[in-house]
């Protein structure tokens, strides 16, 4: 009988609720041990029915904290909302992965653009390819700060942060840090210590800001390292009174001054000098010198008046501005929009060479240096090769304050070049008196540099040879001070005799040519 009950079961399986879907959660039970001949089927169908209902109930409970949500943001909550290209943005994203760092699992994962990991082992073996960064991705986040409970979340991610090329994958969406309550100080509180930590992490570097590639808003281009100006060689006592002049200048008591005697509170500089003496490096080591900011302006990249007004305007009030190659501007004394023959006949412009044409005028650069577009408290630092193509009007004192030259290296310069290039690297570990040299057998003993300084300077014939020329001959020999030591009298005579040939020389089958 048994037996015929089980045939009888055996061939009405597709009536056995079980066999409906239901045998892995039969085995499941059999694994737990339940007896499943127990199991009520009701019991089983609610079951069923609750697991369905679930991602419904999920949902309803979803909407209603949204609900509750938005209405204790209305009443309880003060907040601010940063905008995703905004730099406070980048700086609060910075700050709060900083502050209390979590153990987080969901990651954004972007190529690296800004430098390489020094642990992506792939990525050193070929070095074109850059390492993968990783940054942790959050929607929103509840913490404490000053004893109080902050909210921040993350929303609508700016698409014009992905397609700068400067950006670095940290931040780019809209940012709103709220905190209970109905007065907004604490956020700002919070705010003011974000940038202050973004200060702190940038304090040994000069950020330099460009046009975005569109030309349309400054954009931070590059952040150096500090250049000390001990690193640029030029005559000392221009040097201090340089640094005594800026010093000077950005004194506070300095523009209460200028201010109660209403004179507008600015600055000029000059930089003149052939190419490759130090007419940009001194400018980025005068920024690193004061804590400013460095706003770099390209003259013959600009297309009108209009746009380098724009760019000033957009200039904040304590920094230093770098007008590159200004004797690029266009010396007729016109605002109005030139047409291509009248551009042809410019005077001085056609001296400059197609090239370096700028479609700027010589009173668009006027009008932002003293017009109603110029912000008070800048430090304008001009540069050019050709000082004697310089309209009067532009080089006048309250335009240009002080006039540098640079000029090529002198005796004196070329020996403090070679110690500094020899000297053992303050970050480096070791014998601060002893000077490494891989090739040199080790160490070389600082007092042996001096020595080989002065020899070296000997050999240099002055104010013939540019600084970066001399560099460039030092890059060949890092390895070694009595290499650089012995070479030079042949480097130089060779660098002269090429100077006095002129032209640009070239390797064609190994052999060099000269056009
Ligand atoms: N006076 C100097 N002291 C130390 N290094 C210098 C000096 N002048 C130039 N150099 C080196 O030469 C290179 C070019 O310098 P830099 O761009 O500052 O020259 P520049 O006068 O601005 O040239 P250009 O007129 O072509 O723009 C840099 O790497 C810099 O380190």
């Amino acid at each position: 009988m048994s037996l015929l009950h089980q045939g009888h079961l055996g061939g009405n399986r597709l009536l056995d609720p079980w066999n409906h879907g239901s045998g892995i959660m039969r085995a499941v039970l059999d694994r737990l041990n339940w007896n499943t001949s127990d199991l009520d089927i009701t019991y089983v169908g609610s079951l069923i029915a609750i697991v369905g209902a679930a991602p419904a109930g999920w949902r309803l409970l979803r909407s209603a904290w949204h609900e509750v949500y938005s209405w204790i943001r209305q009443f309880f909550l003060a907040s601010v909302t940063i905008p995703g290209g905004d730099p406070i943005n980048k700086n609060l994203v910075k700050w709060l992965a900083s502050y209390r760092p979590r153990h987080h699992r969901t990651f954004t994962g972007r190529t690296e653009v800004t430098r390489g990991d020094a642990t992506d082992r792939a990525a050193s073996l070929k070095k074109t390819r850059r390492a993968v960064q990783y940054a942790p991705h959050w929607d929103s986040r509840w913490f404490f700060y000053d004893g109080r409970l902050f909210l921040a979340t993350r929303d609508n991610f700016s698409s014009s942060a992905m397609s700068d090329p400067a950006y670095d994958g940290i931040g780019g969406e809209e940012l709103t840090i709220s905190c209970l309550g109905r007065s907004i100080e604490p956020v700002q509180k919070l705010i003011d210590a974000a940038r202050e930590y973004a200060d702190r992490q940038t304090q040994y570097f000069v950020i330099i800001y460009g046009r975005d590639r569109y030309g349309m808003s400054w954009q931070p281009k590059m952040r150096k390292p500090i250049r000390r100006l001990d690193t640029v060689h030029f005559d000392d006592s221009i040097k201090q009174g340089l640094l005594e002049d800026i010093r000077k200048y950005l004194d506070p008591r300095t523009q209460r001054r200028y201010q109660s005697r209403s004179m507008p509170y600015r600055r000029g500089f000059l930089f003149y000098g052939p190419p490759g003496t130090g007419k940009t490096s001194l400018s980025t080591a005068l920024a690193g010198e004061f804590g400013l900011d460095l706003y770099e302006v390209k003259i013959p990249s600009i297309a009108s008046d209009a746009d380098l007004e724009q760019m000033f305007q957009e200039i904040p009030p304590q920094c230093i501005v770098l007008l590159e190659d200004i004797d690029a501007v266009w010396i007729e004394r016109s605002t109005r929009p030139h047409s291509p023959d009248r551009r042809s006949e410019r005077s001085g412009g056609s001296e400059r060479g197609g090239n370096n044409a700028s479609n700027v005028t010589l009173s668009g650069v006027l009008n932002v240096l003293d017009g109603v577009g110029s912000q008070e408290g800048r430090i304008v630092i001009m540069t050019t090769n050709k000082p004697e193509s310089l309209d009067p009007a532009l080089i006048r004192p309250g335009r240009v304050d002080m006039k540098v030259f640079l000029g090529n290296i002198s005796r004196k310069s070329a020996e403090q070049m070679f110690v500094r290039m020899f000297s053992p690297d303050e970050f480096s570990s070791g014998d601060s008196s002893r000077a490494v040299g891989q090739r040199d057998g080790g160490a070389v003993n600082m007092d042996e540099i001096r020595r080989l300084a002065r020899d070296f300077a000997e050999a240099i014939p002055e104010d013939v040879l540019t600084p970066s020329q001399l560099q460039g001959f030092f890059q060949l020999h890092l390895d070694s001070a009595h290499d650089a030591a012995n070479g030079i009298v042949s480097w130089v005579e060779k660098e002269v005799a090429r100077q006095a040939e002129g032209g640009f020389e070239f390797l064609e089958n190994g052999v060099a040519k000269r056009v």
